[in-house]
């Protein structure tokens, strides 16, 4: 419920709408309750062959009701919807500024299909909470109560009826139909969110499937999960049908008994014979309006389910962030020195420590190596300087000025990173270059493509979605080149050419260590080459740093470079 407390404070923001609507759904209801009554007065009047002024007033009132009823019924659902879309929109925003400071942490926690499903479906299914949850049953109440008044002035009787009956069809059918709901558990979403993900998974591993003869494996997951979907949204449809079903049989049933007791009345004479019609076509109508609240325990049951796992993707980090006042920033036309002291890290619902006591000092305008076994912790300790994840222990240093004291923003605007995987997106090589700065020429996009050894592309080359259309190799080019185009003057580079041949390798590191000259800069490599040229490189081993120094220090001290190197020149 305190989620969908949250959808409600973003729902006022948007009170006028939701009072127009109000006022117009009342208007209309009452319009419509007064339409069917002075038709049903008219017909009864009519028989008694009244003046003819008469008949011109009530047909007039008759035309004028309808013509009331349709104009407010329309401005009634323009300004429901417009509310609608209105608050939709604000809870995207507002879910997108939660969800922007978390990612990329976010991933290791859910599912890309998940997220999807979330992002998308759960903020869609939100929009019930106000057209069908919200605001229907205070319309429905108020034209309810008004009708009642009116019925009593000409039958006390026919009134209590009407209130029983609203008092069935409003409050006791959907609360039985509450309790159903709730033993029925509809898990229409979870199954929702089950098959976006089996289907995201099935796409993206598509080719490895193939490959691996599995395809067929993971097309019945896929088939099962959306059986499940399917039978998810049967129950609640058969649900659905039933209450409402069970609704218009109260509603009918208490039409049936205003016509009885009227005819009881009118011949007891009790009632006036002329207003029996009347009643009749007032309790029709004013039913209408009450079938929709059958469905209300099912959408507000569904409203709760999208809110919590809406609100759950943001709750989950909102726990473990350190709320924070950056005060600093970082001085964007010089280069950054980093030091780090005493930093330990471990990965969330991990034993094992990733990286162990790390204490390492880069000079700004340093070049530095970073080198050791796979799975030695040399990419987290890039993570943690860019603050993608937070250290468990110790503190980092970005000139001088601790990074918890900087936004994670600030940071990225100042970094020139190329990771081990960089994403393309669908476009052309320019669309793709154009990521890194705005107002980018094509002169000096196509000179730094030169840079990188990819001027055979020109920038209207069209890039598949991920880049499928490009080479290992020159995916890796084309991000270090969109890396060159950006802004800054820290350049971390997570082996960058891991899949680039040793010629156009040596040449665009010519290009990039001239460019980098008076910045600092950071490699991460398993390649032992231009080592010599570094000022630093440190070497890692399980997460802790097992050696540091110039190339030719560490060849002396015959540690574990030495050793790599000697294996490297025995294979050559
Ligand atoms: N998201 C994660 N959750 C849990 N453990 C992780 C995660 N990412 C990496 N690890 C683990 O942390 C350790 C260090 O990984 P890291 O990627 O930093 O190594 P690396 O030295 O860069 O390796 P490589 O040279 O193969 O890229 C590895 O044992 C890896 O399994």
């Amino acid at each position: 419920m305190r989620d969908l407390t949250l959808v409600v404070k973003l729902m006022m923001i948007e009170k006028k709408d939701i009072l127009y609507s109000i006022i117009f759904g009342f208007v209309a209801g009452i319009a419509a309750v007064g339409l069917f009554a002075a038709s049903g007065y008219l017909i009864s009047k009519a028989a008694l062959a009244p003046p003819l002024y008469a008949l011109i007033i009530l047909t007039s009132t008759v035309k004028l009701l309808g013509f009331t009823k349709a104009i407010s019924r329309y401005a009634e659902r323009y300004f429901s919807h417009r509310a609608t879309f209105t608050i939709l929109s604000n809870l995207r925003v507002s879910f997108f500024e939660k969800l922007e400071p978390l990612a990329p942490g976010i991933f290791q926690k859910y599912r890309s299909g998940d997220l999807l499903s979330r992002i998308v479906g759960d903020v869609e299914s939100l929009q019930n909470f106000f057209l069908r949850v919200f605001y229907p049953p205070i319309v429905l109440v108020i034209v309810f109560l008004c009708t009642i008044l009116f019925t009593s002035f000409v039958s006390i009787y026919i009134a209590i009826v009407l209130l029983i009956g609203l008092l069935l069809t409003a409050f006791v059918v959907p609360a039985l139909f509450a309790v159903r709901q709730a033993k029925i558990d509809s898990h229409v979403r979870e199954g929702r969110g089950n098959l976006t993900t089996e289907v995201t998974e099935f796409l993206h591993g598509f080719r490895d499937l193939k490959i691996y003869q599995k395809l067929h494996e993971k097309e019945e997951n896929l088939l099962q999960s959306s059986d499940a979907y399917i039978k998810e949204q049967e129950r609640e449809n058969i649900n659905t049908l039933y209450s409402q079903s069970m609704n218009t049989f109260v509603a009918l049933f208490i039409s049936w008994l205003v016509l009885a007791l009227g005819a009881y009345l009118v011949v007891d004479g009790q009632l006036d014979g002329i207003f029996l019609a009347m009643l009749i076509m007032i309790s029709l109508t004013v039913f209408e309006d009450a079938s929709p609240m059958a469905v209300f325990p099912i959408h507000i049951q569904d409203s709760k389910q999208a809110a919590t796992r809406l609100f759950s993707v943001v709750d989950w980090e909102s726990k473990n962030k350190v709320k924070q006042d950056y005060k600093e920033q970082l001085q964007q036309s010089n280069p950054h020195s980093i030091e780090m002291t005493n930093v330990s890290f471990s990965f969330p619902e991990e034993t094992r420590p990733t990286l162990e006591e790390i204490y390492l000092k880069l000079p700004a305008c340093s070049k530095t190596a970073i080198v050791g076994p796979s799975g030695s912790g040399k990419s987290t300790l890039l993570q943690l300087l860019l603050k993608i994840s937070p250290a468990n222990q110790g503190d980092i240093y970005l000139d001088d000025v601790a990074i918890n004291q900087i936004n994670q923003e600030e940071i990225w605007k100042n970094a020139k990173v190329v990771l081990q995987e960089n994403h393309f997106f669908f476009g052309t090589i320019r669309s793709n270059l154009r990521l890194a700065k705005d107002g980018l020429t094509d002169t000096e996009m196509e000179a730094t493509l030169a840079t990188v050894m990819l001027d055979h592309f020109s920038l209207e080359d069209k890039v598949n979605e991920k880049g499928e259309n490009l080479s290992g190799g020159e995916k890796q080019r084309l991000a270090i080149a969109r890396a060159m185009l950006k802004e800054g003057h820290l350049w971390l580079l997570d082996e960058p050419t891991s899949s680039v041949d040793a010629i156009t390798e040596q040449s665009i590191y010519e290009n990039l260590f001239e460019q980098a000259k008076n910045d600092t800069l950071v490699l991460i490599s398993h390649r032992l080459t231009n080592l010599e040229n570094m000022d630093q490189i440190i070497v890692m081993e399980h997460g802790a740093i097992i050696e540091s120094g110039t190339f030719n220090e560490l060849m002396q001290q015959k540690g574990y470079l030495y050793k790599m190197k000697q294996i490297e020149k025995e294979l050559l």
